[in-house]
């Protein structure tokens, strides 16, 4: 990113803060006018309580002279009065109006959460999940490391400011009553000096949030030393120290460069101290002049300069002012992409049989680059599914297989040519109701810190109270024992993090994963994706899981990638991909037949397998 990149754009200062304004009375409508009501009078009783003051300090001679009981003396009470009134609401208004900010913010905080998972969760793809702008923003969404660019921070900001502005705006009037151009002059230089510091706070804002990017790599580094899941491999790779120094030397870049870039540019400091020692020193003057000459009483002239006092109370440069400005920065961007995704989301036109599929799967001259490269990983596939059949995918890694089954799932659009299923297009169909049909276990699949009972009715989580069906999906698996024999059955969490819970092998999670998988068939899934189901099982268990899974599955379609042949060879037909594309095709009889790639691969792992006794 260059220096100019973090330049602000025309106005974002205001729209951002606006953008907060506008939202609050989605939060609360009676809370919102509070917000309104208790700015005024936490501008404006500190105010009655300066002009009470001024005006008691000039009665008191007068009363002093008049006597007890003198209507001159009932003035400086009543005045007195009006001072301590004003003085005392003011803190009860005060105290009233930030706890209503905090809880404005904190709500502001929840609402943007909401509507940005919201967002995120709507489209049907993952594409937009790869994308930096969106990353950046559930970064601030989770409240990671602090951060200073919080919404909730624009609002307590906004709380404190609004007043102090009206209050500066008052005594600006006030100050129009000795001086009609010194008061319209401080009516005017304050907006001014205001959106400038707003402008730069904003320009600083965005210099760390642009680099949200390389936050989120040294957060990376943070989260590698402390999370249970790598800590096997840096404790024996002996990593701690390698992970410390270069989230330190990430760290320290950052803020380095942040640092650069949130010093006061000169000509603001210049324009802003400029503006406000003219203008001070041009009223203090006047006014000195004035009470010197008589033109001016003493009360009036002490209101005056109380006055010009109360201008210095309003926050223009400190944390307040920037917390305002960075805290608002990112709420136009939420609403933004709350927009962006929506724009994006395929209008739904064609209408799936509820049976489907129940004649084809068609991949026609399919193309597919992943979002921001060039490089297809799919060009011209050609593929006709059976209904009802088995297909085993093979082909070395990188060949396509993973992104094959990625766009049958939805999680990405092919980018050329079309999937139909049973002549329908997969693109104009409802991605909720393709779900339906779809269950999938993918090589990287989850791990849930939860229960085995969530762990497996995640598949189709409106079942997860008929525990009959959880064992019908756990008995082909082999690990209705397992369960048995963990100390809360079904409902022990699957996690040594957790007081009770317990952690499984790496095989015995795949198998819990199959369950999962077998769930949702039972559910109604009529398509059943398989990535390397059991790659964590022995060559052995994974060919009988699979040929279990076939019987269990007898009838629906399914898709199995594996490098295992002993598994492959079952499946009713095969097909070999290579750069994207469908080389070979068939049942293992014909492949073995063609003495092509599968041929030679075949007899390669057969007789490796032959030469290992124990596989
Ligand atoms: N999210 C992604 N973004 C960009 N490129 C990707 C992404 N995922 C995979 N690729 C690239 O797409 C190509 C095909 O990957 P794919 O995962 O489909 O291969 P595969 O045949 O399943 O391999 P393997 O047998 O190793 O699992 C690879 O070159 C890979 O680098």
């Amino acid at each position: 990113m260059t220096p100019q990149d973090a330049k602000p754009v025309r106005f974002e200062a205001g729209r951002a803060v606006l953008a907060v304004v506008r939202l609050l009375p989605q939060i609360s409508r009676p809370r919102t006018a509070l917000f309104a009501a208790t700015t005024v009078l936490v501008a404006a009783l500190p105010l009655a309580m300066t002009i009470a003051t001024g005006l008691l300090i000039g009665a008191v001679p007068d009363a002093a002279e008049a006597g007890p009981g003198s209507p001159e003396a009932r003035h400086t009470y009543v005045l007195l009065g009006v001072g301590v009134a004003a003085l005392l609401l003011g803190r009860l208004v005060n105290n009233v109006h930030n706890a209503n900010a905090f809880n404005l913010g904190r709500e502001l905080e929840l609402l943007l959460q909401d509507r940005l998972v919201a967002a995120v969760a709507r489209p049907a793809g993952i594409t937009h999940l790869e994308d930096d702008e969106v990353l950046a923003l559930l970064r601030i969404a989770r409240q990671l490391g602090g951060d200073f660019i919080r919404p909730e921070r624009a609002i307590r900001g906004l709380a404190a400011i609004a007043p102090e502005f009206l209050s500066a705006a008052g005594a600006s009037i006030v100050l129009c009553l000795f001086n009609i151009w010194i008061g319209l002059a401080w009516l005017v230089a304050w907006p001014l000096i205001f959106i400038a510091m707003q402008n730069e706070y904003t320009r600083v804002g965005k210099t760390a949030y642009m680099r949200s990017t390389e936050m989120r790599e040294s957060e990376y580094m943070r989260d590698l030393a402390i999370s249970a899941e790598p800590a096997k491999e840096i404790r024996v790779w002996g990593l701690m120290g390698w992970l410390l120094d270069r989230y330190d030397r990430q760290w320290n870049e950052r803020m380095a460069y942040t640092n650069r870039f949130q010093r006061l540019r000169a000509r603001t400091a210049v324009g802003v101290v400029g503006a406000l020692l003219a203008l001070t020193g041009a009223t203090a003057l006047l006014l000195a002049q004035s009470g010197l000459d008589g033109a001016v009483g003493f009360a009036a002239l002490s209101v005056y300069l109380v006055a010009l006092t109360t201008m210095f109370n309003f926050s223009a440069f400190d944390d307040t002012a920037a917390f305002l400005a960075l805290g608002a920065l990112p709420v136009p961007k939420v609403l933004a992409l709350e927009s962006t995704l929506t724009v994006d989301e395929r209008p739904v036109t064609a209408e799936l049989p509820s049976a489907a599929p129940e004649r084809t799967v068609t991949f026609a001259n399919v193309a597919f680059a992943y979002p921001g490269s060039e490089r297809p990983v799919i060009e011209g596939l050609d593929l006709e599914i059976e209904a009802g059949t088995s297909l085993a995918v093979v082909g070395h890694n990188g060949a396509g297989k993973t992104s094959l089954v990625k766009l049958l799932a939805g999680l990405y659009e092919p980018t050329g040519g079309k999937i139909t299923v049973d002549g329908v297009d997969l693109a104009g169909v409802d991605p909720a109701v393709w779900r339906t049909r779809l269950s999938a276990l993918f090589q990287d699949f989850t791990r849930y810190q939860l229960t085995v009972r969530d762990n497996i009715t995640l598949g189709a989580p409106h079942l997860a109270d008929d525990t009959d069906r959880i064992w019908k999906a756990c008995e082909p698996m082999g690990i209705r024992d397992l369960i048995d024999s963990l100390p809360n059955g079904l409902d022990t969490v699957l996690s040594s993090e957790y007081e009770g819970g317990t952690d499984l092998s790496g095989g015995q999670w795949q198998r819990i994963a199959l369950a999962r998988a077998l769930f949702a068939v039972q559910a109604g899934a009529k398509i059943l994706i398989l990535d390397e189901p059991a790659a964590a099982l022995d060559v052995r268990a994974e060919a009988e899981l699979y040929e279990q899974f076939l019987d269990i599955t007898a009838g629906l379609t399914t898709i199995v990638i594996s490098h295992r042949f002993s598994t492959v060879r079952r499946a009713d037909r095969i097909v070999v991909l290579d750069g994207g594309k469908v080389v070979e095709d068939g049942s293992h009889a014909d492949l073995m037949a063609l003495g092509g790639r599968y041929a030679e691969a075949f007899t390669l792992q057969a007789n490796r397998l032959a030469r290992t006794p124990l596989a």
